[in-house]
C-alpha cells in the first residue's frame, strides 16, 4: 500500500515558484529519502504533506486519506519532527512527553507505558534531567519521541541528523531505521551517505520537481559505473592508446578518463597495455560518490556535505 502520495502538487511564494507538478509515492514501512539544495522545496513539500501549508494545485494523500478533504483524517496519521524542535525547556523528558501525550488525548492507562517505552527507543532516560541541559542529539532524539508518540502511520522528518557529530547521527538513522517496522518515514537531509545508509529510496528535489528517484539497489548500480583513470609516463604513450582505443577524454597532458567502466572493461583495457607494451604509471576505478551523482544533476553550487 501507498503511505504517501503526491500528484502534481505546485506552490509558489509570491511570484516564486517552488513546487511545480511534483508527484512522488512512498510504500508502506520504507524509509524515503529527499535531498536537494538549500532552498530546493523540502521543507516546503512537508509542510505541504502535514497541511500546515496549501498546496495551489494537485493532490496529497496519506495512506487514501486526502490532506485537502479530509485533513484531520490525513493528519491523525502524521508524526512531524520539525527542522529546529522546540520544547518546554524547563521540563524533563518524561513530563514532557506526558505533557505532549494528554494534549493529543492519549489515554491515560496507556499514556505512562508509552512515554516509557519511547524513552527507551531513543535511548533517554526517565531521570531528572532537564530538557535545556540536553545536547542536540537527545533533543533531536526527544523529538522522534515526540513524533511517535501517537503511533503515527508516516513519520515525517525535516533534517533530522544535520548539526550533529558522526555518532549523534548514526544513533538516529538507527532508531529511524528501527521505526520502520511500526511506520513509514520521509525524512530530508544534507548529509547523502545518511540516504545511503537507510533509505529504500532516495528522490533528489530539484527546480521544483523530483530530478531523480532511485531505489538502493538503482543507486548502487549507478556507483558501480566507475571511471577509468590512466595516467601514462609519455604524451607519446598516451597519444598511442588512444589510437588503440579511442575512447574516453584525455585530460591534461598525461591522463586520459573513460567514463561509465563496469568491471571487466578494465581488463580490456590492460590487455592493451601489455599487448602493445604501454607502461603507465597508474590505473584506477574512480566510482562516484553520492555527492558526485548529486552536484552533475543539480549543477556546481549543491550545499552537501
Ligand atoms: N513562508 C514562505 N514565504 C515565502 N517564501 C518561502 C516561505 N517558505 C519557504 N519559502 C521559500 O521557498 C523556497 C524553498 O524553501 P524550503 O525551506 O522549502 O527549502 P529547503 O529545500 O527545505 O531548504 P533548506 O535545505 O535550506 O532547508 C526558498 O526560496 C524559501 O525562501
Amino acid at each position: 500500500m501507498e503511505a504517501l502520495c503526491l500528484s502534481h502538487v505546485s506552490k509558489s511564494f509570491g511570484r516564486k515558484k517552488v513546487l511545480q507538478d511534483l508527484s512522488f509515492s512512498v510504500p508502506e514501512h520504507s524509509v524515503f529519502g529527499f535531498i536537494g539544495k538549500n532552498g530546493a522545496g523540502k521543507t516546503t513539500a512537508m509542510r505541504l504533506i502535514c497541511g500546515l501549508l496549501k498546496a495551489d494545485a494537485g493532490d496529497i494523500t496519506v495512506y487514501g486519506s486526502s490532506v485537502k478533504k479530509e485533513p484531520v483524517k490525513a493528519s491523525c496519521c502524521i508524526g512531524y519532527l520539525p527542522d529546529v524542535p522546540q520544547f518546554y525547556d524547563d521540563m524533563t523528558p518524561y513530563e514532557y512527553l506526558t505533557l505532549c501525550g494528554k494534549i493529543s488525548r492519549i489515554p491515560k492507562s496507556v499514556l505512562d507505558s508509552r512515554v516509557t517505552q519511547l524513552l527507551q527507543t531513543v535511548h533517554l532516560t526517565p531521570g531528572p534531567h532537564r530538557i535545556k541541559g540536553f545536547s542536540r542529539g537527545m533533543k533531536q532524539r526527544l523529538g522522534i519521541a515526540q513524533a511517535l508518540l501517537h503511533r503515527p502511520k508516516l513519520l515525517i522528518c525535516d533534517e533530522p541528523t544535520s548539526a550533529l557529530d558522526p555518532s549523534g547521527r548514526k544513533e538516529i538513522l538507527d532508531i529511524l531505521s528501527s521505526a520502520r517496522k511500526e511506520t513509514t518515514i520521509l525524512f530530508s537531509t544534507h548529509i547523502l551517505s545518511d540516504v545511503e545508509r537507510i533509505c529504500d529510496q532516495t528522490a533528489l528535489l530539484h527546480q521544483g520537481g523530483i530530478a531523480f528517484l532511485k531505489t538502493r539497489e538503482e543507486l548502487r548500480s549507478l556507483r558501480h559505473e566507475a571511471d577509468v583513470e590512466i595516467c601514462f609516463h609519455t604524451p607519446e604513450d598516451l597519444a598511442e592508446f588512444h589510437r588503440i582505443v579511442p575512447e574516453g577524454r584525455i585530460s591534461g597532458s598525461l591522463s586520459l578518463k573513460i567514463s561509465r567502466h563496469r568491471e571487466h572493461d578494465m581488463l580490456f583495457l590492460m590487455e592493451q597495455l601489455v599487448r602493445h607494451q604501454i607502461s603507465v604509471e597508474k590505473i584506477e576505478r574512480i566510482r562516484p560518490s553520492l555527492e558526485d551523482l548529486f552536484l552533475k544533476t543539480t549543477g556546481n553550487e549543491g550545499d552537501v556535505s
